[in-house]
C-alpha cells in the first residue's frame, strides 16, 4: 500500500496504524515514577513491544533486583530539570511518560508535595518535551472533575471544577499540555484514568485504593472495613486494560487524534456491589462500612464516564468486565 501526506487524512484507523508502524522509528522511552502501581507493568509492556534497552525506567526509590535485571533503571527526580535533561540527552530519549504523582488521598495530606510533584514536576517534563521534541504522556484522572460536573456518563468536555489538590494539579496538566501542543507543537497526550485495580502492585494513596485492598482482605481475613459508604459508585478499570490502552494510545497516529486528552472507561461499581461479587467467590466474606475523609472526595467525582471518543478515534476497547476482573484478581492473588 502506498501512503502520502495528502491522503493520510482520508485513511481509516487501521490504515493509519499500519502507516505509522511502517514509517515510525523505534522510540527511546523514559518513564518517570516507574515503580508505582502503573509504572512496573507499563515498563514491562513497552519493553515487550520496543525492546528492553529502549525503555528506561526511573524513580526516586530503589527498584528490586528483579526489576533492575529486566532493563535500564536510573534515579530520576521530576523536580530536578537538569538531571532529567541529562538522562534525555545522554540516551537520545524521544518519548517521555510522566507517571510521578501524589494521588488524591495522600495529596490532601501533603498539599505542598502534591503541588510540587504534580505541577512543577510535570512542568519540567513538558519543558523537556518542548526543548528536545519529545512525545509526552502524562495521565489525568476522574479526579480532574468536581462536584458541579455531570456525574453520570460524564463527557470529555464538561465542567471541570475539582475540589481536591490532586484534581487541581491534573487540570493544570491537561490545560498546560494542550497549550504547549497548540503553541509549540508538543506532542502531548493524556488519558483520564478511572480507579485502577491491580493484582501485582499496590496502589499509591488514592481514594479508589479500597477496590484493591478489599481483595487482599477477603483472602486474608474474610472481612473488610471499607472507608467509603456502600453505595458510592465510581468508574474503575483492571490494570491490564489500562496498560494495553495506554500503549495503544501512545502509538496512535497523530492524524487519528481529534483531541489531546481522552476519557477512558471500563465499568463502574459501588463497594456493596464489589463485595457481593467477591462474596459469590469467597464463602462467608463480609464488608462493614466506616466512611472517612475520602468519602467527600469520592462524592465529588463522576459515577461513570463517556469514553466514546477514545473508542472512535484510536480504537480503545476494554477486555475485562466486572466479573472477568474479579475472577482474574482472585486467581492471581490466590497464587
Ligand atoms: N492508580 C490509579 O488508580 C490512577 C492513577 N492515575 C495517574 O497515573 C499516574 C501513575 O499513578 P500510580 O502508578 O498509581 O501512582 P503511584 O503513587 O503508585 O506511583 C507514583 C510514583 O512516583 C514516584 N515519585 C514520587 N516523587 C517523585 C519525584 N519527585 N520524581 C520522580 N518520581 C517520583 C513514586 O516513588 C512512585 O513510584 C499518576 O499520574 C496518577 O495520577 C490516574 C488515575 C487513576
Ligand atoms: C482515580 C485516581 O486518580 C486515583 N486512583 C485516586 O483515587 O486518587
Amino acid at each position: 500500500m502506498v501512503f502520502n501526506a495528502t491522503t493520510t487524512a482520508r485513511r481509516s484507523l487501521p490504515q493509519l496504524r499500519r502507516f505509522a508502524s511502517v514509517t515510525a522509528p523505534t522510540p527511546k522511552i523514559l518513564v518517570t515514577g516507574a515503580l508505582g502501581q502503573l509504572g512496573v507493568g507499563l515498563v514491562q509492556l513497552l519493553r515487550n513491544k520496543y525492546g528492553a534497552n529502549n525503555v528506561i525506567s526511573s524513580d526516586v526509590r530503589k527498584p528490586t533486583a528483579a526489576m533492575r535485571s529486566e532493563g535500564p533503571f536510573v534515579f530520576g527526580d521530576v523536580l530536578d530539570y537538569k538531571q532529567l535533561e541529562s538522562i534525555v540527552v545522554n540516551n537520545d530519549v524521544t518519548w517521555i511518560i510522566n507517571l510521578s504523582a501524589l494521588l488524591s488521598a495522600v495529596g490532601e495530606m501533603h498539599m505542598d508535595r502534591a503541588l510540587a510533584i504534580n505541577m512543577q514536576g510535570f512542568q519540567n517534563t513538558l519543558e523537556l518535551a518542548k526543548r528536545h521534541q519529545l512525545r509526552i504522556l502524562c495521565p489525568s484522572t476522574i479526579g480532574a472533575f468536581g462536584p458541579s460536573t455531570p456525574r453520570d456518563n460524564t463527557p470529555d468536555l464538561t465542567i471541570m471544577r475539582p475540589t481536591t489538590i490532586y484534581g487541581i494539579t491534573k487540570v493544570h496538566v491537561e490545560l498546560m499540555g494542550e497549550y504547549y501542543h497548540r503553541r509549540f507543537g508538543v506532542d502531548f497526550r493524556s488519558l483520564r484514568y478511572p480507579g485502577i485495580i491491580s493484582a501485582d502492585t499496590e496502589p499509591g494513596g488514592g481514594t479508589t485504593d479500597y477496590a484493591v485492598q478489599i481483595f487482599h482482605s477477603a483472602l486474608k481475613d474474610n472481612a473488610y472495613k471499607c472507608y467509603l459508604g456502600p453505595d458510592t459508585a465510581l468508574p474503575m478499570m483492571y490494570l491490564p486494560d489500562c496498560l494495553n490502552g495506554t500503549v495503544s494510545f501512545l502509538s496512535a497516529p497523530t492524524e487519528s487524534l481529534t483531541q489531546r486528552t481522552y476519557n477512558m472507561a471500563a465499568f463502574s461499581f459501588t463497594p456493596k456491589e464489589i463485595s457481593a461479587k467477591i462474596a459469590e467467590r469467597v464463602k462467608g466474606f463480609e464488608t462493614t462500612y466506616e466512611p472517612d475523609y475520602r468519602q467527600a472526595i469520592a462524592d465529588s467525582w463522576p459515577r461513570s464516564l463517556d469514553d466514546s471518543i477514545a473508542r472512535k478515534d484510536w480504537g480503545w476497547k476494554n477486555e475485562y468486565d466486572l466479573d472477568g476482573m474479579v475472577d482474574d484478581m482472585l486467581v492471581r492473588l490466590r497464587k
